[in-house]
């Protein structure tokens, strides 16, 4: 009996006890919620504490709730160039130089990445130069390019030959697809190799690639290439000037060309093919005049 009447009111205290704790777990509860329902400004404005590196990136938060997020910027950027592309484009001829150049090497990175898987089923082959050629012809389209050929039929449709051209812009590959007879690969500065998927799809055409800075290894790659075109079959297009000359007239030749065709002799004469008009303008006619055969040989 007395065992009972003592456990009861040892019970109660026991349940008040209780209950003083559920009450005091449920208001700290609330005051978490409300604390986390808080935007961090507020917190951070709320609650100074004690530590100066918890408040410096409570002020940090707080000064991010001003920063837009970077899509609205983005959406800035972008039409802020839709507005300044147009008036760049239509009251600047070099601003519109400038794109038109941009989107034709573009365009050809990109036409490269189609070409490369095509290409590389042959492997590197002058035959690939055939894909490559059709399918940049249409770029003079693009652009309202007219060009006329002349003369054509003076490459011969068989023999080995080289020929020479003058180049005044990267836009004479335009003129030189329109004529490159077949079976011909033209020798390249060796940077071009480095061009991204067009340096690839040259590669895999067979352009020869040759170090202009170091005359005695492009002399041994030029003497090599008088072997192939004589055992090959192959025809040479050389740009004698060595570079891009833009102002119409034409840089003394280099003599690797020349070289060349007295090396291979025994069959090539040199073509001489000169475009007339600059192709520079990205506009007009283009004149191509492919010339009779040079007389000369070594
Ligand atoms: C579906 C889409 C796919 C898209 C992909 C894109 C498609 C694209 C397709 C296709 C693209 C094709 C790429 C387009 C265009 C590229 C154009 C260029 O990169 S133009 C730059 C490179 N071209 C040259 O440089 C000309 C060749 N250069 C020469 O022949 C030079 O003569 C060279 C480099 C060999 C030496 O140049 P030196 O600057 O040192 O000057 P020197 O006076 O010519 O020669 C020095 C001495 O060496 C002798 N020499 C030269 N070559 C010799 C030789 N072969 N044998 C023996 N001696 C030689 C010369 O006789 C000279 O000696 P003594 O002064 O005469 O005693
Ligand atoms: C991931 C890498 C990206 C690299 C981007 C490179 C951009 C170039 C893009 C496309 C290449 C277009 C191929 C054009 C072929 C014409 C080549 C040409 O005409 O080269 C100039 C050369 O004859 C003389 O060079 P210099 O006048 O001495 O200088």
């Amino acid at each position: 009996m007395g065992k009972g009447r003592n456990t009861a009111p040892r019970d109660t205290q026991a349940v008040c006890a209780e209950r003083e704790l559920e009450e005091k777990k449920d208001a700290a509860g609330a005051r978490e919620g409300q604390r986390r329902r808080q935007s961090p400004a507020e917190r951070s404005r709320g609650g100074a504490t004690k530590s100066p590196l918890v408040d410096a990136a409570k002020r940090c938060v707080a000064r991010m709730e001003l920063w837009p997020g970077i899509w609205p910027v983005l959406l800035l950027l972008f039409l802020l160039l839709l507005f300044l592309l147009p008036t760049l484009w239509f009251c600047s001829p070099s601003a519109k130089y400038f794109f038109k150049m941009a989107f034709y090497n573009g365009w050809i990175l990109f036409l490269a990445v189609l070409a490369i898987p095509v290409c590389a089923v042959r492997g590197r082959n002058v035959e690939n130069m055939k894909i490559l050629r059709l399918m940049l012809l249409h770029i003079k389209y693009l652009y309202g390019i007219r060009v006329e050929v002349r003369g054509a039929h003076h490459f011969p449709p068989s023999q080995p030959y080289v020929v020479v051209s003058n180049h005044q812009s990267s836009l004479d590959l335009l003129g030189m697809m329109e004529v490159l007879p077949g079976r011909c690969v033209p020798i390249a500065k060796r940077e071009l190799l480095w061009a991204g998927s067009a340096g690839l799809a040259c590669w895999l055409a067979g352009v020869i690639f040759i170090d202009r800075k170091r005359t005695g290894d492009a002399i041994s790659v030029m003497s090599e290439v008088a072997q192939t075109l004589l055992t090959q079959d192959v025809r040479v297009w050389v740009f004698p000037e060595g570079t891009r000359n833009h102002n119409g007239s034409m840089l003394p030749f280099k003599r690797g060309a020349f070289h060349l065709a007295v090396q291979a002799q025994s069959c090539p004469p040199i073509k001489t093919s000169i475009a007339r008009r600059s192709v520079a303008s990205l506009r007009g006619d283009v004149r191509y005049g492919c010339c009779p055969q040079c007389p000369q040989k070594g």
